[in-house]
């Protein structure tokens, strides 16, 4: 038999009554296949309906959400004027400008090139140094001592201090208080996340966690993302985890994220599927013993 045989009988006409079975087939398959998209994409693939808080083509001036402090507040010693009274969570694309976010960003680029996980989540903290390399973590400032000054410039470390500033009157404004009652604690650092396999807990971001938990001395949690939503990276979005409806915010570079810090704000980050995802976690205190220093040019 040859090859013409298959292709004639092939091409022969199907009687008019197959063909529109055919086609009827074809169009409810076709709509079966949209509405699971259209669903898959309202439930947000697998953990339940989310609402966007933030998305990543808007360019939001303010937005801000009050939701009910916790009581994680009340087991440290409180601050009056600064410890959270008024709980919630805001968005703002317009404090930090995207050419601003693109500068910050070169700085987090060129420490994180100097080290990185093995796994898919490394960080850089510019105050105490610490830098991830493998499996482990490095103080750039001890390993470089004065050879630092040649990665670093003053005019990375005046960009940063005063990103920092207008994050910190951001967040003060939002929540009623005074800037000056807010205090930079650790740990403040860039990260860098892509799609490469975790090897150690350090590279599990993933995990929903509350951050006075975490990180004890925060009271307020800043975000300034420094990378796109689906044009640098995909995955990786923010994700408020409430009963109900999950709320996302689309990381876009200058986007500054902040919250109350108790479990009020229960979050995690969803894995990145591709590309990386730089962002700065910039921490506030009202605690002075907790308190950190700005990092300086020395
Ligand atoms: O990068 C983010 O969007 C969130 C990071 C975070 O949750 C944290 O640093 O505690
Ligand atoms: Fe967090």
């Amino acid at each position: 038999r040859c090859l013409c045989f298959v292709l004639s009988t092939k091409s022969v006409q199907a009687p008019r009554e197959v063909q529109t079975k055919w086609l009827r087939t074809a169009v409810l398959g076709a709509c079966a296949v949209l509405a699971g998209l259209l669903l898959w994409s309202r439930l947000g693939g697998d953990d339940g309906i989310t609402e966007v808080l933030a998305h990543r083509s808007e360019i939001l001036p303010g937005r801000f959400i009050e939701v009910p402090c916790s009581e994680d507040y009340d087991s440290h010693r409180r601050f009056e004027g600064c410890s959270p009274r008024k709980c919630g969570r805001g968005v703002t694309d317009t404090v930090i400008s995207r050419d601003e976010a693109q500068r910050i960003r070169s700085i987090a680029e060129k420490g994180l090139s100097l080290g990185g996980s093995d796994g898919g989540a490394s960080i850089l903290d510019l105050h105490s140094g610490a830098l991830s390399v493998g499996k482990h973590f490095v103080n750039l400032y001890r390993y470089f001592g004065d050879k630092i000054q040649t990665v670093f410039s003053e005019e990375d470390f005046q960009l940063y201090r005063d990103v920092r500033q207008r994050v910190q009157l951001t967040v003060a404004r939002a929540f009623g208080i005074s800037a000056a009652a807010l205090h930079l604690t650790k740990p403040t650092f860039f990260s860098r996340i892509n799609s490469t396999q975790a090897r150690t807990a350090h590279d599990e971001y993933w995990h929903a966690h509350v951050d006075k938990v975490t990180y004890g001395s925060f009271d307020y949690t800043s975000l300034l993302y420094l990378s796109d939503y689906l044009d640098d990276f995909g995955g990786g979005r923010f994700v408020f985890v409430e009963e109900g409806a999950n709320k996302t915010v689309e990381p876009r570079a200058g986007r500054v994220s902040f919250f109350t810090s108790g479990s009020e704000n229960l979050h995690r980050v969803e894995k990145v599927h591709w590309g990386t995802r730089y962002a700065v976690t910039i921490a506030f205190t009202c605690n002075p013993d907790h308190g950190i220093a700005d990092p300086a040019f020395t």
